[in-house]
């Protein structure tokens, strides 16, 4: 008998014809997220869930007595309770590599949003604000090319963002990392630099590091006061990472110029979140991955991780 599967995203019919060679499978199709109730009904007889970073906890856990895999469909597993995975013998895997190039890609353009005011000026343009001689006074930003990056764990993906800023915009790029990458430095031509450095000699600071108990809060208001007056934050991690009041105070007072935020503590973020009233604040809905072409590949790679897992092979990208 194949072992039972339930998929809680939509899919395409490419993953769906895989995953049917060796599983039985059912598929949460709707566009809205399924609910946790009925989350926790699908799961109660399957050997395996497909998912899209839904928190997999001692409590989903103990409604799915068959279940041995979880595989995310994300880089970032933070929505794992691996201690709770572990104790049930419940085997974990996630989708790195496929995405970096794409997630590089948003967080480039988010820099060079926040730093040209893109999003701000846009709205301005169609709400027929538009006053001449717009290029001599109220609409000046800052420049991206040759400024000074700083890379908050240089890991895949921020190694793609380094290649963007090195090779693209000539930045100097400094990074800070669990470890110093000898190669990255041959190859790239960035510098390593320890945090608090980082953070005073950046005009850029971008946030690429996985949320762990280590990286939770990490940029608060010491480091924001390290920052330039000038200095523009990036964050493409998770919204974990950095305290929000902190950041709030931090853009209110001045203390930096500017920010893009792809993530947040709490997402969807809500309508009346101070960040979302700020004109020197750019957002994005957690889209970091969010191309047809990456979201397929990271689907067909979580689907094969599943299928390892499930016919006793070991997965490309076990994480538990
Ligand atoms: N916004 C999005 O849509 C989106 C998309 C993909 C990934 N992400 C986030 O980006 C993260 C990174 O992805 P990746 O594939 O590059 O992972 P990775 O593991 O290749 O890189 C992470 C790097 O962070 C470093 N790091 C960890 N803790 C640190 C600390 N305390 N200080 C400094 N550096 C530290 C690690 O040494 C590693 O080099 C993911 O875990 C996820 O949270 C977000
Ligand atoms: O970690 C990831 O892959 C992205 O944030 C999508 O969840």
């Amino acid at each position: 008998m194949k072992p039972k599967v339930f998929v809680s995203m939509p899919i395409s019919q490419e993953v769906k014809d895989y995953l049917m060679q060796h599983c039985d499978i059912k598929v949460w199709e709707e566009q809205e997220p399924i609910k946790r109730d009925d989350l926790l009904r699908e799961i109660a007889d399957v050997d395996g869930l497909l998912t899209s970073g839904r928190r997999i906890t001692e409590n989903l856990l103990h409604h799915a007595p068959k279940l041995k895999v979880v595989s995310n469909k994300s880089v970032g597993y933070n929505n794992f309770d691996l201690e709770a995975m572990k104790k049930h013998n419940v085997i974990g895997t996630n989708t790195p590599g496929v995405l970096d190039e794409t997630v590089a890609d948003l967080a480039v353009g988010l820099m060079l949003a926040a730093a040209r005011r893109i999003s701000e000026l846009d709205q301005l343009v169609k709400s027929g604000q538009w006053t001449p001689q717009s290029w001599d006074g109220p609409f000046l930003g800052v420049d991206v090319h040759r400024a000074t990056l700083g890379v908050i764990g240089m890991g895949r993906i921020g190694e793609a963002v380094a290649k963007r800023a090195r090779l693209g915009f000539n930045m100097e790029v400094l990074y800070c990392n669990r470890r110093q990458k000898p190669k990255a430095e041959k190859e790239l031509g960035v510098k390593y630099a320890d945090l608090d450095t980082l953070l005073q000699q950046s005009d850029f600071v971008m946030l690429l590091t996985p949320l762990t108990p280590e990286t939770e809060g990490m940029i608060g208001e010491r480091e924001f006061q390290l920052m330039k007056e000038s200095a523009i934050f990036i964050n493409v991690s998770r919204g974990q990472t950095v305290d929000e009041d902190a950041l709030i105070r931090a853009l209110k007072n001045k203390e930096i110029y500017a920010a893009a935020l792809d993530v947040f503590q709490q997402e969807p973020v809500t309508k009346d979140h101070p960040l979302l009233q700020m004109k020197n604040v750019v957002t994005t809905p957690h889209i970091g991955s969010a191309t047809r072409k990456t979201t397929e590949a990271m689907a067909m790679k979580a689907a094969e991780n599943l299928v390892a897992a499930l016919t006793g092979k070991e997965p490309e990208n076990r994480v538990i």
